[in-house]
């Protein structure tokens, strides 16, 4: 997801100054009582704006240097929300396991309220029963383990494709823009049946996507100082938002009435998400109301929007560190073809017995989280978490980023060194609260065992098949490390680096 920003414009200048004194006198005139007893340590606030100026672009590791200073539970107020940060692995366990129930449900903004439907998919939507079936649909019936080996065979031909690609680049190739378009077009053929990137309708739905992610991920003023709300409907970022909306639902309905046409019910396919879903939600005649086309479209929202960027930022951050460090590079490249030799097909029992690559994948998401901040939660009463007070309605961030590079959790957390990995038990399944990449408790992620199939078997053979170093013949500790700020954290240049064919 793009650009981050907090968009003052000079204008706001005079409001800010006005509302400054209106907040002094009432602060004067109507002190609140302190009912909190015993409120988690908070940096310093401003008024108004209380600690948005703290955040900076990179959020996640601004949020991890406040809280080496104020500890692993925070308080911080965005505006007047007040946002609870978790910094540490017994945070991150009180607040999804011991309280996960009470932190099962996410803030809903303006933003994400219109982009879900209101609510009706999974990733914003309020704990209850729509979510918990529509959440139920996506584990058993779209990604569960024996669906993600049934795309096996779209994993083995979109490879296939991207090895064809960079044999055809006589030059240096850009990694960055060759995985967003592979794990695009994988998604794609998963949810749909097939690509849509070569039409013109396709092509802006893809865009749609990274424009999806921009909004969703855009931290403003007004979302979290109510009396800057204005900001947005002049700054056009509203109107945006409702043709965003607006025309990714006319792609999705446009989609539906297709497949409707080619009548779904005969078609034997049916192992691509939105057969799967009309087949679910359809009634004995093939029909699906109003209403569940809504569900429909809302979980295949959340499927593109969460699982494209995601995947393909994890993949450009793989292959950096990799040509960065070349040992590590040269150890998974003897693994790799020493089990699979030549095979151009890796199987699922070659990648089985692939430790080192799993090492890596895991070193890689502890190092550089794809979604560092997890997604926002919220309490629903009070509750106290490690003695301190917290408050109905506070937004909980847990930033998994801070958790990764904890000295309390991990050895020289700073170096990527995958060898940790090796004969560890330490997974991303949620249990192993130091090494939450994919979250943990019921609000976790579905979508791990998919997004892990593909990488593994994508990076397994960029290593197999081709020996890489930098595009500009610069040395790999060198390499630009810069990230960009966003909901998910991609690198700020493209990778660039050319490849050549394994003797
Ligand atoms: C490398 C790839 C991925 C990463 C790092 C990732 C990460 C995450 C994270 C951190 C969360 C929030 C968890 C929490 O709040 O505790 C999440 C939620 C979610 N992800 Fe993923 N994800 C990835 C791939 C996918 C894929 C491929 C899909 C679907 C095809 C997917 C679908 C979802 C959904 C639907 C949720 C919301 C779950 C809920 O709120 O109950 N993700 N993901």
């Amino acid at each position: 997801m793009d650009e981050t920003q907090i968009q003052f414009k000079p204008f706001i200048f005079p409001s800010l100054i006005f509302l400054f004194s209106l907040w002094i006198a009432i602060k004067i005139l109507f002190p609140k009582p302190n009912t909190n007893k015993n409120p988690p340590p908070s940096p310093p606030k401003l008024p108004i704006i209380g600690n948005l100026h703290q955040l900076g672009s990179l959020t996640h590791k601004n949020l991890g240097s406040l809280a080496r200073k104020h500890g692993p539970i925070m308080l911080l107020h965005f505006g007047s929300t007040p946002v609870l940060v978790a910094s540490s692995a017994d945070a991150a366990r009180e607040i999804t396991k011991t309280h996960d129930l009470i932190f099962a449900s996410r803030p809903l903004n303006k933003v994400s309220r219109k982009l879900s439907y209101n609510g009706r998919d999974v990733v914003f939507a309020p704990y209850g029963e729509s979510w918990r079936r529509a959440k139920s649909i996506l584990m058993l019936q779209l990604l569960s383990n024996r669906r993600v080996q049934s795309y096996r065979l779209i994993r083995e031909e979109e490879t296939a494709l991207l090895v064809k690609r960079i044999l055809e680049c006589s030059g240096p190739v850009n990694l960055s823009k060759m995985f967003s378009e592979f794990t695009n077009n994988g998604i794609c053929r998963s949810a749909f049946g097939r690509k849509y990137s070569e039409s013109e309708n396709g092509k802006k739905f893809l865009d749609l996507v990274g424009e999806v992610s921009e909004v969703i991920g855009a931290v403003r003023a007004g979302l979290f100082v109510p009396w800057l709300r204005w900001i947005d409907r002049v700054s056009g970022f509203d109107e945006k938002v409702d043709r965003i909306a607006r025309e990714m639902d006319e792609f999705l309905e446009g989609v539906m009435r297709e497949r409707f046409r080619e009548g779904f019910m005969e078609r034997k396919e049916g192992d691509n998400f939105l057969d799967i879903l009309l087949e679910i939600y359809s009634d004995s005649s093939g029909e699906v109301s109003v209403d569940d086309r809504v569900s429909i479209k809302a979980i295949l929202l959340d499927v593109f929007a969460a699982g494209t960027d995601t995947t393909s930022v994890f993949l450009e951050w793989a292959m950096t560190e990799l040509i960065q460090n070349p040992t590590v590079m040269q150890n998974l490249q003897n693994e790799v073809r020493e089990i699979a030799k030549d095979n151009s097909n890796i199987t699922e029992y070659e990648l089985e017995r692939m430790h080192y690559l799993k090492a890596v994948i895991k070193e890689t998401f502890r190092y550089h989280p794809p979604v560092p901040l997890l997604v926002p939660r919220v309490a629903s009463k009070d509750v106290k978490i490690k003695g301190y007070d917290v408050e109905a309605g506070t937004v909980v961030m847990i930033n998994a980023w801070a958790i990764g590079r904890d000295v309390v959790s991990w050895n020289e957390p700073e170096k990527f060194k995958p060898e940790r990995f090796l004969n560890s038990s330490i997974d991303f399944k949620g249990l192993n609260f130091e090494f939450v990449p994919f979250g943990t408790g019921r609000r976790a992620c579905p979508g791990a065992a998919f997004a892990v199939a593909t990488i593994e078997f994508v990076l397994a053979s960029l290593v197999q098949k081709f020996d890489w170093k930098l595009g500009d013949g610069g040395q790999g500790e060198n390499l630009d490390m810069s990230e960009r700020p966003g909901i998910t954290v991609h690198r700020d240049i493209p990778l660039i680096a050319v490849a050549s064919l394994s003797k």
